[in-house]
């Protein structure tokens, strides 16, 4: 389906993609990962027609990006990092432009239109002026403007990047969904993002492949440093019973920390409102106070064992 050889691009000396090689199957959802400055963008410019490369070769189904642009551009739709929309104009507006553009035939448009509403959920904003949608929303509109003339390779870079946690769901959920019909390539920095996603990971750090994997073999060649944090509450006995049997467990190496003066103030905070919902503001003040007390007294404690500790070497 896209098959990328040996590409690179220099900017004057700095060289932002090096010699980079792979190829995309049909119907599967790729993740280009990598950390900001790692040659994202400008491959997925070049893949797009954006950027011409120095060297090196990009095929999307079977055309070559830079001897036949217009038909491999045919074939993708692309949401760049920061989606070309116009704000003074409505969604309807820009998609109208939008599909003018990608010379949709005329008589096309409106029912095409009307698909990418329906397909990312903008319908109801669809007389909306742009620069009064969320962030979230303007998202939806430029992965709209990808999906017009239903290209069969979707290039979304950083589709996630600026979006609050429930918009970021959102359209991991879209991206999911779109997965079913269309090959996409996403670029993220963030591994997570990446991998709840993705059929595919490639990793590409200064312009060069690292890695291309799926997320689950990627996930057991970590598997040496895996470590997992337990929290153990309980008398000191408790804690004693519970480190002698994780120690019997094979192959794991069990380090053991004391109490933060962060996790004394957690217990004593619990300790103090005893499970219900702080009310007057009298009752806060004296619930403070009793807490101060109780910090200071663990502070001095701490100081005395620490002073005992000294007194004990001067002696010596
Ligand atoms: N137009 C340009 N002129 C000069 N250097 C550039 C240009 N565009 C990108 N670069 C450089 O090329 C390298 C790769 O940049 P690129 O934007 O492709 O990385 P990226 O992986 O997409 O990063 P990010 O996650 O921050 O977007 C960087 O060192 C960058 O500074």
């Amino acid at each position: 389906m896209i098959e990328v050889k040996d590409l690179v691009k220099r900017y004057s000396k700095n060289t932002a993609v090096d010699h980079l090689n792979f190829h995309v199957q049909k119907g599967q959802i790729y993740g280009f990962l990598g950390p900001n400055g790692a040659g994202k963008s400008t491959t997925m410019n070049m893949m797009t027609g954006y950027l011409a490369p120095t060297e090196g070769q990009i095929l999307i189904n079977g055309y070559d990006v830079a001897e036949e642009p217009m038909e491999a551009r045919k074939c993708i739709g692309y949401l760049p990092e920061i989606p070309p929309l116009y704000p003074d104009m409505t969604v309807l507006e820009y998609l109208r432009f939008a599909a003018e553009l990608k010379q949709l035939p005329k008589n096309e448009r409106s029912t095409e239109i009307e698909r990418v509403m329906d397909e990312t959920r903008i319908k109801d904003m669809e007389n909306r002026l742009i620069r009064h949608l969320s962030k979230g929303y303007k998202q939806r509109v430029g992965l709209a403007q990808a999906l017009l003339g239903d290209p069969e390779v979707l290039i979304l870079d950083e589709p996630m990047v600026g979006l609050d946690p429930k918009q970021i769901i959102e359209i991991r959920e879209l991206i999911r969904g779109l997965g079913q019909k269309h090959t996409v390539i996403l670029s993220s920095h963030i591994l997570s993002e990446i991998s709840s996603i993705c059929d595919h990971v490639l990793i590409i750090s200064n312009g060069k492949l690292v890695a291309s994997d799926t997320p689950e073999n990627l996930g057991s060649y970590m598997k040496h440093t895996d470590a997992m944090e337990l929290q153990v509450r309980g008398s000191k006995e408790v804690c004693e019973q519970a480190i002698e049997l994780l120690k019997q467990v094979k192959g794991l190496e069990v380090k053991t920390t004391t109490a933060t003066l962060e996790d004394v103030f957690l217990e004593l905070t619990n300790e103090e409102n005893n499970g219900n919902p702080k009310t007057t503001e009298e009752q806060e003040k004296t619930e403070r106070f009793s807490l101060r007390k109780k910090l200071r007294k663990t502070e001095e404690k701490e100081f005395s064992v620490k002073e005992t500790k000294s007194d004990e070497k001067e002696e010596k």
